[in-house]
């Protein structure tokens, strides 16, 4: 890694932006990136939604628990699914690899660029409404957060370097 910080892990909404700026920050940094979606659909040999029809929203989450357990300690920047902070052992684990950073999002901004829950194969209780779902989720990205960075009217780019900033910021 080109410097001294490791494996940045990025939470949030879905439609956060944490799969695009994940990528750009591991460019920036020189490391590698890990989508932790990715994982779960190359290691399951099939897509999210499939899964969620399948086994539901608890089978899905001990799913993805198995595969954030997993995610290997010299990973770079490792982009989480909105749900991953649904499982407290998960999150205890990838704050040992590296700083957590919440990338927040107005809920008007996040429903500008969220679109259809379903299509997207967000998890939710049967009828949870966006804002429901917003203030359910909220409190968690917060509870684990070493780092905040809001992305409402600021490009993927302009974020990379926000976070560029507040990262070295804390590694001094
Ligand atoms: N800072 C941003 N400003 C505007 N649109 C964004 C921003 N970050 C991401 N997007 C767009 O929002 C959508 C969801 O981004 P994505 O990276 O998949 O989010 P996540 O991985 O958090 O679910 C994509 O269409 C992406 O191009
Ligand atoms: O928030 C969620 O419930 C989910 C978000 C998705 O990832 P993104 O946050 O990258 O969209 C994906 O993990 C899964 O469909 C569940
Ligand atoms: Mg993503």
């Amino acid at each position: 890694m080109s410097s001294t910080i490791r494996n940045p892990i990025l939470i949030g909404m879905p439609a956060a932006g944490k799969s695009t700026v994940g990528v750009l920050l591991a460019k920036q940094l020189g490391v590698s990136f890990v989508d932790t979606d990715i994982l779960i659909q190359t290691g399951q040999g099939c897509l999210l939604q499939e899964i969620i029809a399948e086994h539901g929203v608890a089978g899905f989450r001990a799913v993805e628990e198995n595969y954030l357990l997993r995610v290997p300690p010299d990973c770079g920047v490792v982009a989480t699914g909105g749900s991953a902070v649904y499982s407290q052992k998960a999150m205890s684990y990838l704050r040992s690899l590296g700083p957590v950073i919440y990338l927040c999002i107005g809920l008007a901004a996040l429903k500008e660029r969220l679109g259809s829950l379903d299509e997207r194969g967000v998890l939710r209780t049967p009828g949870q409404s966006i804002d429901g779902l917003y203030a359910e989720r909220s409190p968690l990205y917060e509870k684990y957060a070493d780092i905040t960075v809001c992305t409402d009217d600021v490009t993927p780019d302009r974020v990379v370097g926000v976070l560029l900033d507040q990262l070295r910021l804390v590694s001094g």
